[in-house]
């Protein structure tokens, strides 16, 4: 069947109302089968006043999750990691309760508390406190572990950064090397995403990027450019740097079974609700978002000091979209621009 050509006036319009709720900057890029389509707003650096750029790269927080997933599916393909299996048989010891599985991980089922919450709870001073800190998997997991869980294993879906920080860890137990090269060795090079790179505990951002602007708690406050960090506290959970056509191909090539085999993108893309809205669903690693127009669309979002990302793909592969506002603690700019994907998916709304 046909599908409805992107709405780009729609695109640019969400782009325009991220900006208006805060953002210096937004951006889209939209691959289809009538080629791509991209539309920028604003700037990319508020000092020199440089535009945004679509081909700049810039922090993708959460999203970096999807590319941990892909490596830990791929290493499960392998028959090196059980799915199922307790995460303290490759890790002996680790987590304070043996029934947490690997897919409890993935899943953000495994009840270990989010160490962010109380990291971020003052989000300037939490983060001026961590920019320019380098933290080891253990201790983030420490830091969850001296919180109470949040469910029984399994019992439910609550989302926390230490499950991704844990894939990192079996990821580098599991092959004896840094996951920096097996991002590079099973995904970026494969897919030749040349502006795609893991380089913690690394602050700046090479090449041509996107400043991210941090919006503090108290009104009116002054923005903080919030670009140079070293995301310590993210690492496996969401540290990786990218840009839109990187992102594009990224969730292209995943949902067309190049990175994953087809029993292990079946389970990957296998969700269950995230909320009570029916619409907003979580696989292993990776978010289903159902549109208004019926379509389905398979990604991640991502928040990190200054960013704000949309990267999804449809099943089929047919149809990509990734987004990005240059601010963050600001919900309004994050819901704002994730109207691109009704309008980049969906296409225009009959009148
Ligand atoms: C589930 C999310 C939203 S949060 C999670 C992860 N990002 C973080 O955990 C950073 C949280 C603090 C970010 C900071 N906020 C504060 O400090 C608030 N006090 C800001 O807005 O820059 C990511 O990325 N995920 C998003 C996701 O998956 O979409």
């Amino acid at each position: 069947p046909a599908v409805p050509a992107p709405d780009m006036d729609g695109v640019n319009a969400a782009l325009k109302a991220a900006m208006a709720n805060g953002a210096p900057g937004a951006m889209a890029r939209f691959t289809g089968p009538d080629g791509v389509r991209t539309r920028t707003a604003g700037v990319r650096d508020r000092v020199s006043g440089a535009a945004m750029d679509t081909t700049a790269r810039f922090r993708i927080g959460s999203v970096s999750k999807t590319f941990s997933s892909v490596v830990l599916l791929q290493l499960v393909d392998e028959g090196r990691l059980e799915l199922d299996a307790p995460v303290n048989r490759y890790l002996p010891g680790l987590l304070p309760d043996d029934r947490i599985t690997v897919r409890h991980l993935l899943t953000h089922r495994s009840g270990l508390a989010d160490y962010t919450d109380a990291m971020f709870a003052k989000t300037v001073p939490g983060f001026e406190a961590v920019r320019n800190r380098v933290f080891t998997y253990q201790e983030l997991v420490a830091l969850s572990l001296a919180e109470p869980r949040t469910t029984e294993p399994g019992a439910a879906y609550k989302y926390s950064n230490t499950n991704f920080v844990v894939v990192g860890m079996l990821i580098e137990k599991a092959t004896g090397t840094p996951v920096s090269q097996q991002y590079e060795q099973r995904i970026i090079k494969p897919l030749n995403l040349r502006n795609t790179s893991y380089v913690h505990p690394q602050a700046r951002i090479a090449g041509t990027h996107v400043r991210g602007y941090l919006h503090p708690d108290e009104a009116g406050a002054p923005l903080v450019d919030s670009t140079e960090q070293t995301a310590s506290w993210a690492q496996t959970a969401g540290a990786v740097i990218s840009n839109p056509a990187d992102l594009n191909t990224f969730t292209t090539a995943l949902m067309r079974g190049r990175l994953l085999s087809p029993r292990m993108l079946d389970a990957m893309t296998t969700v269950t609700p995230t909320d009570t809205t029916q619409t907003r669903f979580y696989g292993l690693g990776l978010r289903r978002y159902d549109l208004s127009c019926g379509t389905q669309v398979y990604g991640h979002t991502g928040t990190v000091q200054g960013y704000y990302t949309y990267a999804f793909a449809t099943r089929d592969g047919g149809r990509s979209l990734s987004a990005m506002a240059n601010t963050s603690n600001r919900g309004a700019a994050n819901t704002a621009l994730g109207g691109t994907l009704e309008a980049a998916f969906c296409g225009k709304k009959p009148t």
